[in-house]
């Protein structure tokens, strides 16, 4: 038995008595957080030695063992974990800095512009002949350009007809993965139309066939997830069409409340880089974000039917991944971009033999290429002046060629015979592309050293990323542990927004902004009128205050311009979730662009969607650019943050930002009710050539809109009401005067010559007509008690009004009955003329007979 024992009270008088030691100390124990493991381990020997066998005195002794010197333990490996992870991240820094280096030395040494050749493989329909002029090696393209004459092209590298996507890839990578080290990188898809330019760049759906694009952002997904550093990610997609920029992430509709939708115009900041004001970009997180973007993008792209191909690529295509750093000090710059672009068919224009808007379109792509030509030959001969300001396409991309960025054209051609002409320009431009390295061509020993210290360079860069892998792999393992030791610790995420460098640093960069724009504003006030910043410059920098919309009693109005000028004055709004919502760090505004008509031309056929065109642009300014661009990244990266939190939701909901699902949504009800009340709809189905679906493709648009006759099949078209019973279709198809089968075939690419191609056109719009008759009689069918033609005129306006099926027949119907009316009334006054005329002839005024015949004429 224990024995019992008194604790004296801090007067030293004796206290309460106490049952037992152990009672005491197990009493003590209560506290063994307060106290140190060495006196927790003398005090459980005591207890076991007073009460070895006591039950209760077992458990505690359990208890000093499982608490005390467990929590010390925990402690002391809490504590080297720590450590251990200090000196792993410092490690990891370092070697992360050793493989930039070595990578950029690697691809400095191979070239920053570098220049690759892919030779497309024969269509099946071109086997018969199967005739090519030039051969290949690892680097070079031998072409015979004449009987006696073969001429050399030389490249970074040659991509043969077996060439694989892969293959292609593998020489991509390097820099692709120098985009997440910080760099700008650009890579360009050159070539003349149906020379696989977008193969290349976009593939095919298998994953074989997967293209650069899909391939380069899943890498960059990849590499940024495997990496312990945290990456903001945004998305843009634009083209260039007709010298004029166009985000295609934005479908131009009417339900905007403004009829417009928004411009794009190039800033650039002070620091050099370039920002495409009103540019939506969208934050992505995952390689099928950015897909599903894609899609939508790809629908909007201006594609018409050519002569050389019948979706040819109108325009440029621009594809921007901007990449910004949350904690990697150690990449080039925080914040860099990943240009891909799908450039415009490089074919001379007596090829295509292209007339109107295609010759204005061609033209136009071919200026900008031969600007391209000249940037890029700048910058290889370093030449003091690189004329960045001659094309849209050049100010776009000015900080993201020459500098340290990199640069990859891939130079795309055609196998054929027929092509020569074009393959020789493409080959030229290449040609001019690598101008220096072709001149100054190098010794072979020389070429033998610098071959050598390529590969060991590739060597040492995938050692250090093989260790880095495996540095992270233990950090990740260790802050697992240290977690289970510590239990959840708050995240480093939901204090980020205060905490972090990045967010200090974005700080510093916006109060170091508020002072350049101080500054700026006394600068201003010494500089004479003309001088002067303009009211909309003013407010891009912030110089004025917010003038809400309510205030201004009209826009500015807008001086009247040379054609092309852009209009910028701008009229701030707050945001109007319903009038445009995107989740974008960029500045949304509603404007109409100077030159360029983007409303689909019946007669150009080309495919684009709205963008209304004025003489001078008026802009509405939603989102803020200057102030999103600062506080937006730093609320971008707190939002990406917080989304770990699951907070995200709350917070863009708060600022009014949609996520990608809505985003999307949105679009494609957009595109949805535009191709309703514009596009051809609901024609019924018929196999490959002439498959018909709520997003026409552009050879379909061009058939039904390349002609006088289209463009009335086209108008009928648009009056046609949805097709909602899909047996109507079927019976509608099966009335249908000609066959799908001869509809769908198309006329094989070697007789498609003028005539042909017009016959064929004739065909299927015949087809069309009937189609759209045949329909129209179905769907009468289909819907009983349907009132007659004449019932139909008579119907009130209002019940007209409210059903959308009917109201355009009865538009039409209507419009018949008034111009008959006016033919009508026009045709009686002409007779009521001619027998005045005649009336008097006859009463004899001492005219001749002639001069009444000829005025009744
Ligand atoms: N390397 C290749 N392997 C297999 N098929 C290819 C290859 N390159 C191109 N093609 C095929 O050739 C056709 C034309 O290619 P693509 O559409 O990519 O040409 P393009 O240069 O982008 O034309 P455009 O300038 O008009 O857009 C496509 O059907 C494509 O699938």
């Amino acid at each position: 038995m224990a024995p019992a024992c008194i604790i004296p009270n801090m007067d030293g008088q004796s206290g309460e008595t106490m049952q037992s030691l152990p009672d005491t100390l197990s009493s003590l124990m209560g506290f063994n957080k307060y106290l140190t493991p060495s006196w927790i381990e003398s005090v459980s020997h005591i207890i076991k030695e007073l009460s070895p066998t006591e039950e209760k005195t077992k458990v505690m002794v359990q208890m000093t063992q499982n608490i005390g010197p467990d929590d010390a333990d925990s402690d002391t490996k809490v504590g080297k974990i720590q450590d251990e992870l200090v000196s792993l991240n410092a490690q990891l820094k370092q070697i992360t800095l050793q493989r930039r280096q070595s990578l950029n030395n690697y691809l400095d040494l191979k070239g920053n512009i570098r220049v690759f050749c892919r030779v497309r493989p024969f269509h099946h329909e071109e086997s018969y002949q199967s005739r090519t002029l030039f051969t290949l090696d690892e680097s070079n393209v031998f072409l015979k350009v004449a009987e006696t004459k073969i001429k050399q092209y030389k490249f970074d590298k040659v991509f043969n007809q077996c060439s694989t996507q892969g293959d292609v890839f593998a020489e991509v990578e390097p820099v692709i993965k120098s985009a997440l080290d910080g760099y700008n990188v650009c890579i360009f898809a050159y070539g003349q139309t149906g020379s696989g330019k977008t193969y290349t760049m976009e593939g095919k759906p298998t994953a074989t066939d997967l293209g650069v694009i899909p391939r380069g952002i899943q890498a960059l997904f990849d590499r940024a997830s495997e990496s312990n550093k945290r990456f903001l990610f945004t998305f843009s997609m634009l083209e260039i069409y007709m010298g004029n920029l166009r985000d295609l992430l934005v479908h131009g509709s009417k339900t905007h409340g403004f009829k417009k939708v928004p411009s794009l115009s190039i800033k650039t900041d002070p620091d050099g880089g370039i920002e495409i004001e009103n540019l939506v970009a969208v934050t992505v997180n995952s390689f099928q974000e950015v897909k599903r973007l894609y899609e939508v993008g790809s629908r909007l792209r201006s594609t018409a039917y050519t002569m050389a191909n019948s979706t040819s690529s109108r325009s440029h295509c621009l594809i921007r991944l901007s990449l910004t750093s949350f904690d990697a000090p150690e990449r080039n710059k925080a914040r860099n971009k990943l240009w891909m672009i799908d450039l415009g068919g490089s074919e001379r224009l007596v090829k295509t033999k292209a007339t109107g808007k295609r010759l204005k379109e061609g033209k136009a792509i071919n200026l900008s290429l031969s600007a391209l030509g000249d940037v890029i030959d700048a910058l290889q001969t370093k030449k003091t002046h690189v004329p960045y300001r001659n094309s849209k396409l050049t100010q776009v991309l000015r900080d993201s060629l020459g500098c340290d960025s990199k640069t990859l054209m891939l130079v795309h051609i055609r196998p054929n015979e027929n092509d020569l002409c074009e393959t020789v320009c493409t080959l030229g431009f290449a040609t001019r592309v690598r101008s220096v390295r072709l001149e100054n061509e190098e010794p072979p020993d020389e070429k033998a050293r610098k071959e050598h210290l390529l590969a060991e360079l590739e060597r040492e860069v995938s050692d250090l990323e093989q260790e880095c892998e495996d540095i992270t792999s233990k950090i990740k393992k260790l802050e697992e542990m240290l977690e289970h030791l510590k239990g959840p610790q708050p995240s480093v995420s939901t204090n980020f927004g205060v905490s972090h460098p990045l967010s200090e640093d974005l700080k510093a960069d916006m109060s170091k902004n508020t002072k350049n724009s101080k500054n700026r504003r006394e600068v201003s006030s010494r500089l004479p009128s003309f001088m002067k910043p303009t009211a909309s410059s003013q407010h891009r920098i912030g110089l004025t205050k917010h003038i809400p919309v309510s205030n201004r009693t009209k826009p500015p109005v807008a001086p009247k311009r040379r054609p092309s000028s852009v209009y910028a004055e701008s009229v701030r709004l707050p945001v109007n979730p319903t009038t445009w919502q995107s989740e974008c760090s960029s500045e949304c505004s509603i404007s109409m662009t100077s030159d360029m008509n983007w409303i689909p031309s019946v007669q150009d056929g080309t495919e684009c969607s709205q963008q209304d065109t004025s003489e001078y642009e008026t802009k509405q300014v939603i989102f803020s650019e200057h102030e999103k661009l600062l506080q937006g990244q730093l609320i971008s990266l707190a939002q990406c943050q917080l989304a770990e939190s699951g907070k995200m939701q709350n917070k863009t909901e708060e600022m009014g930002i949609v996520d990608i699902d809505s985003w999307i949504h949105q679009q494609i009800i957009e595109n949805a009710s535009i191709c309703q009340s514009e596009k051809v709809l609901d024609i019924p189905e018929v196999t490959g050539y002439g498959t018909y679906n709520c997003t026409a493709s552009p050879i379909q648009m061009e058939s039904i809109k390349g002609s006088k006759q289209a463009q009335d099949d086209y108008s009928n078209l648009k009056l046609q009401p949805p097709m909602q019973n899909v047996e109507g279709i079927k019976q509608a198809k099966a009335t249908n005067q000609f066959t799908s089968m001869e509809l769908c075939t198309p006329p094989s690419k070697e007789l498609c010559s003028n005539d042909k191609m017009k016959e064929h056109k004739n065909e299927r719009l015949a087809y069309h007509g009937n189609s759209r008759r045949s329909l129209q009689e179905e769907l009468d069918k289909c819907m009983p008690g349907q009132p007659d033609k004449e019932s139909f005129e008579k119907k009130s306006d209002k019940e007209s009004k409210t059903d959308p099926i009917i109201q355009p027949e009865i538009r039409l119907q209507d419009e018949e009955h008034y111009i008959d009316k006016s033919t009508k009334f026009f045709q009686a006054l002409r007779t009521a003329w001619v027998g005045t005329l005649l009336g008097l002839g006859t009463m004899s005024l001492g005219l001749e007979q002639d001069f009444f015949q000829s005025l009744t004429l």
